[in-house]
């Protein structure tokens, strides 16, 4: 029998790990957070989705706590999903999930699937629920550590991610990034899809980009975390359990 309210999803980025429980949503700030949840919580399963490299310690972490972890993958068709990667083990869980939540959202619409996290990753599936392909690029904050962590005089001070045009150094930084990846995202969009193509945005850095995207977009925060909920209540309804 399975209990969804004492179900832990994670949602393990390379920037932070993302969970779900019950109808909370939030960020464990390190590993030792994620235990102290499962021992002070109502936690009875979790549900592991990582393109992270601290898959292993964190599947450790839930051991040591007596949980052995459920981590999802990508199958190719699942909820009538179908892939064009042609090996669906290369594409990455969490592109997958976002895909899967943003089906089961907007079930017969053409989509494009936004999600501005460490990478900037954008796909696209028609109307039919087929995946037609994507695009992977660097995220804003990467995009700021690799610019001032590879050149002599650009700062590492923290940008603020503001997108007028700049005035000074960081202010150039600032419109350089965030408007890069408005413009990849408005052009992908407009040159590679249907003019009726629902725009579903979610990552870390959505609440950044929102402001400048010109074309109506619907803001899926936690869309990785919804489509690994989907997941799991359909792979247990296929093994015939009940909520
Ligand atoms: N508190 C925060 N800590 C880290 N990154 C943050 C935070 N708030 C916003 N961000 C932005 O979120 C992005 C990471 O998004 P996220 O979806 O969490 O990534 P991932 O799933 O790859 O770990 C970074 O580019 C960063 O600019
Ligand atoms: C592209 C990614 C690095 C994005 O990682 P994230 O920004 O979510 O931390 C991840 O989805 C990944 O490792 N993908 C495997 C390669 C692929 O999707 O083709
Ligand atoms: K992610």
């Amino acid at each position: 029998m399975v209990n969804e309210s004492a179900t832990l999803f994670l949602d393990c980025g390379n920037t932070r790990i993302k969970y779900s429980h019950g109808d909370d949503y939030g960020v464990f700030a390190d590993l030792g957070s994620l235990a102290s949840f499962v021992t002070d919580g109502y936690v009875c399963e979790v549900v592991v989705a990582s393109v992270s490299h601290q898959t292993a310690e964190v599947v450790g972490v839930l051991w040591a706590q007596g949980i052995e972890a459920q981590v999802a993958t990508v199958v190719d068709g699942f909820a009538g999903l179908r892939l064009v990667y042609p090996d669906v083990r290369l594409l990455g869980v969490d592109r997958w999930l976002a895909m899967l939540g943003a089906c089961q959202r907007f079930p017969g619409q053409d989509l494009w699937v936004v999600d501005a996290g460490t990478a900037l990753k954008i796909d696209y599936l028609t109307k039919d629920s087929r995946h037609q392909g994507g695009s992977i690029s660097v995220g804003l904050a990467l995009a700021a550590k690799s610019l001032t962590g590879n050149t002599a005089h650009l700062p590492k001070a923290d940008l603020g991610f503001s997108a007028q045009l700049g005035q000074d150094t960081i202010g150039c930084l600032n419109f350089g990034i965030v408007y890069g990846a408005v413009a990849l995202i408005e052009q992908t969009v407009q040159s590679f899809g249907s003019a009726k193509a629902q725009v579903v945005l979610t990552g870390g850095d959505a609440d950044t980009l929102r402001p400048h995207l010109t074309k109506p977009i619907i803001h899926a925060p936690n869309l990785v975390l919804q489509g690994l909920k989907y997941y799991w209540r359909l792979i247990n309804e296929l093994n015939g359990d009940s909520k």
